[in-house]
């Protein structure tokens, strides 16, 4: 079975937990879009969606879910998103997609969050995945410079690299850059969110912690659930 098709099993399976009048928070990335098409399909009254990112708001909207945002709805009854990695206790690495930001935020903001993904997201030590780091544009380099020192106190001795793509520089959906740190294995993910966050111009980074309150991760034979 492929990866897509455990993505889907996943956000099918999350769409079920979605009931009828709901403020329901949308992930981004191509397991949340499963989620978004497979809720949109059930056609629930009542709902209230508050998307992550411009492309699952212009896809929630092309099929229909009503919107709302963070202003409008600033408490959200569950949030269905994908992640990179799903560690041990459900700790994450998200923003693989450049959403983390407003990933977290809306995340904060809900009682309930189920994090949804395929088999092979599942890792027993966070840090393959290379961390993404959102930044302000403005003296990013010297934000680099520190976000290497930290790096380097956690024995990560790869500098971060800025994300770019065709057109250069990746700016997420609030013109901020990403950088992506090559950790390989981050022993203490608590200690390096705290030190990441306390750097002027990390906007915020991509462990999810202490968040998820159930894993539904798609599998060759159906879905797994996994908790904290
Ligand atoms: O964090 C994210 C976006 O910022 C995504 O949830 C993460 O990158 C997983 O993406 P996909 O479902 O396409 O594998």
């Amino acid at each position: 079975m492929s990866a897509d098709t455990q993505k889907r099993l996943a956000g099918e399976a999350a769409a079920l937990r979605v009931e009828s009048g709901m403020i329901v928070g949308l992930g981004t990335g191509s397991t949340a879009a499963w989620f978004v098409k497979a809720l949109a399909a059930r056609g629930l009254s009542g709902l209230r969606c508050v998307p992550t990112s411009e492309a699952t708001a212009e896809l929630a909207r092309e099929l229909g879910l009503p919107l709302s945002t963070l202003e409008d709805t600033p408490r959200i009854d569950l949030t269905v998103d994908g992640a990179d990695e799903v560690g041990p206790g459900l700790a994450l690495i998200k923003g693989g997609g450049a959403a983390l930001l407003r990933e977290k935020l809306v995340w904060e903001a809900s009682s309930r969050c189920i994090v949804i993904a395929d088999k092979a997201k599942v890792v027993p030590v966070l840090g393959k995945f290379a961390l993404p780091i959102e930044v302000v544009a403005f003296g990013h380099k010297t934000t680099a410079n520190r976000i290497a020192d930290v790096l380097s106190d956690h024995e990560i001795a790869m500098p971060a690299r800025v994300r770019t793509a065709e057109r250069g520089l990746v700016r997420t959906d609030g013109g901020n850059l990403i950088y992506d740190a090559s950790c390989q294995a981050i022993h203490n993910p608590i200690r390096l969110a705290d030190d990441l966050k306390l750097i002027t111009g990390v906007v915020e980074h991509g462990l999810f912690l202490d968040l998820a309150d159930e894993a539904i991760i798609g599998t060759d034979d159906g879905v797994e659930l996994l908790t904290p």
